[in-house]
């Protein structure tokens, strides 16, 4: 039972001794204040371009579940929005909680959602992930919350493929899935200089949460929990509260692209 989780003898609370950055200057998610979210006539709309036929597999990694993109090209790429240059889609994710009153990792004036995509891209700019991972403006992740509503059919063909996918390190083939139908209609934003929300913490993120949420059912909701944080044949431990909490602001803005 060693490296770092979500359960009281390694959760969030843990990660500083390993992770000193945990404390940083930038760290994420944070509670968003609507009031205090400066609107910045100088930010870009968000241009997302995704190919379907980009996306690999998908993975159940022992801290959620996990979509990956084919980077190699920029077949699948964010610009505009608060950033400059071209970002790569390497993977989208989800965070959620054991019931429908808490999930997402930001929060919106102190608000909780069932859950959270993350949508991660890199910065061209760096040789590769790993590389723009170690850089200030090296990654661009897309939040998106979801709300309790109707059952989301674009939701569906990756919740389908949960079964398959149960146990920590499993992964199966996923093709022929475009993210951007995860995504709401208002590609309206907040965002502000932050962290990767699980270790190594890395201060390397511009963060892009969306003011819209999308929807998924409370049945949805229970699918995402049906996964394990444990391999197959350890004593099984549900996937649920795989959350981080918001982190201090220390004197952050957060601009916001809407009136
Ligand atoms: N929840 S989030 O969107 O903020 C987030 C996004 C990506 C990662 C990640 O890739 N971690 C593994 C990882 C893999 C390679 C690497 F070089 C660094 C590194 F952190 C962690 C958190």
């Amino acid at each position: 039972s060693h490296g770092w989780g979500y359960d009281p003898e390694n959760g969030p609370d843990t990660w500083s001794a390993q992770f000193p950055v945990a404390d940083g200057p930038r760290q994420s998610p944070i509670d968003i204040v609507t009031a205090d979210a400066h609107y910045d006539e100088n930010l870009q709309p968000l241009e997302v371009k995704y190919d379907p036929g980009s996306s690999s597999g998908i993975v159940n990694n022992g801290h959620s579940v996990q979509v990956d993109f084919a980077d190699d090209t920029d077949s699948s790429t964010l610009t505009g929005g608060p950033i400059s240059g071209t970002y790569r889609l390497r993977q989208f994710h989800f965070h959620w909680g054991a019931s429908d009153d808490r999930g997402s990792e930001h929060t919106v004036d102190g608000a909780k959602f069932p859950a959270e995509l993350h949508l991660v891209h890199w910065n061209t700019k760096y040789p590769n992930f790993a590389q723009s991972t170690t850089q200030p403006d090296g990654l661009a992740v897309i939040g998106v919350f979801l709300q309790i509503g109707d059952a989301n059919p674009q939701l569906q063909k990756v919740l389908d493929a949960l079964e398959a996918i149960k146990t920590k390190d499993k992964q199966i083939a996923f093709l022929d899935f475009d993210p951007s139908v995860l995504l709401p209609s208002s590609l309206d934003y907040w965002t502000y200089d932050g962290s990767l929300t699980t270790p190594p913490l890395l201060e390397s993120v511009t963060w892009i949460v969306l003011k819209e949420p999308i929807n998924v059912s409370s049945d949805q909701m229970a699918m995402f929990r049906s996964l394990l944080f444990t391999q197959e044949g350890d004593e099984p431990s549900n996937m649920v509260d795989n959350y981080r909490p918001p982190q201090a602001l220390k004197g952050r803005s957060v601009r916001a692209s809407f009136k």
